[in-house]
């Protein structure tokens, strides 16, 4: 069986390097071959698997420096149907790459908006008067650097050496402990096939809206929770996009979704939600596989 593996592109994102990580471990642990689809933009990828182009997307979650990757969350929310087989969590160093020959000779830096976040500090003590452009992903502009040796781009080492493109400075993120988490995703139900066989799974991903925002509209939901003694291990909340000041929630649960306490939990937490999505109940792809 041949799956397609939908991700950021082009080629040489961190996204593709996770989808990289989870395809060497597929072809470890099953008889499942894969090909790699990049897709323009996070939300385009998650739409493929949505629409049926694609089998599984790998898609960012969360940076341990910046916080959410909103449009995944954005696109996962308004894609009812997504389901997370697994988590990895992967280690991110950023470079600048430029054919330039000193950083006084660039004037424009390109990158994911996560990507010059996680820079910030950086770019503003060694490149303080250089334009900062964001785009698509981390790689969009590195076809560009050898015409325009002015301009630089912050992505991977990997990505440096796919395009055969020179590091100006390496580890260019302003805290060294850099770590992105990246959701393997399909649609419908969950798959053994695309999980990691264990007893029980180590986590829950929900989203919910709350029926109206009155006071103790989302303590309720999470008393659930603090009630049967069960940890969360996130909570983030979006925009309904509907009106001002009315948010979405997401939350991560360390439990697993078919144990007993949490079907009370879910069952519970219908009572205190307008819309509630279970997102999956998965395993993370320990660090040795990385
Ligand atoms: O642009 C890329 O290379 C990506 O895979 C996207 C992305 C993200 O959205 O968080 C992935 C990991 C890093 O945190 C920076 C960028």
């Amino acid at each position: 069986m041949t799956i397609s593996i939908a991700h950021l592109g082009p080629t040489g994102t961190y996204s593709e390097q996770a989808a990289v990580i989870y395809v060497n471990w597929l072809t470890k642990n099953t008889v499942i071959e894969t090909i790699l689809c990049p897709y323009p933009s996070i939300s385009q990828s998650l739409h493929a698997v949505a629409k049926g182009q694609a089998h599984l997307a790998v898609v960012p979650v969360e940076n341990s420096i910046e916080g959410s990757v909103t449009m995944t969350l954005d696109t996962v929310w308004q894609l009812d149907g997504l389901r997370i087989q697994l988590a990895l969590v992967l280690p991110i160093v950023h470079n600048l790459i430029s054919c330039a020959t000193s950083l006084d000779n660039i004037q424009t830096v390109y990158s994911h908006p996560q990507a010059l976040a996680q820079c910030q500090v950086w770019l503003e003590r060694f490149l303080p008067r250089v334009q900062i452009i964001a785009n698509n992903s981390t790689t969009e502009a590195l076809e560009r650097l050898e015409q325009e040796p002015t301009t630089a781009t912050i992505a991977s080492s990997r990505a440096a050496q796919l395009y055969n493109l020179p590091i100006l400075t390496s580890g260019i993120n302003d805290y060294p402990e850099n770590f992105t988490r990246f959701w393997v995703i399909s649609q419908g139900i969950p798959d053994a096939k695309y999980q990691i066989s264990e007893l029980t799974y180590s986590h829950t991903s929900l989203a919910f809206s709350v029926p109206a925002n009155i006071p103790g509209a989302l303590v309720k939901p999470l008393q659930i929770f603090a009630e049967l003694g069960i940890n969360l291990s996130r909570i983030e909340s979006r925009p309904t996009k509907r009106s001002l000041g009315e948010y979405l929630f997401f939350i991560d649960v360390e439990a697993d979704a078919n144990e007993t306490q949490m079907q009370s939990a879910l069952a519970e937490l219908t009572n205190h939600t307008e819309i509630l999505r279970i997102l999956g109940t998965y395993n993370v792809l320990p660090a040795s596989v990385l």
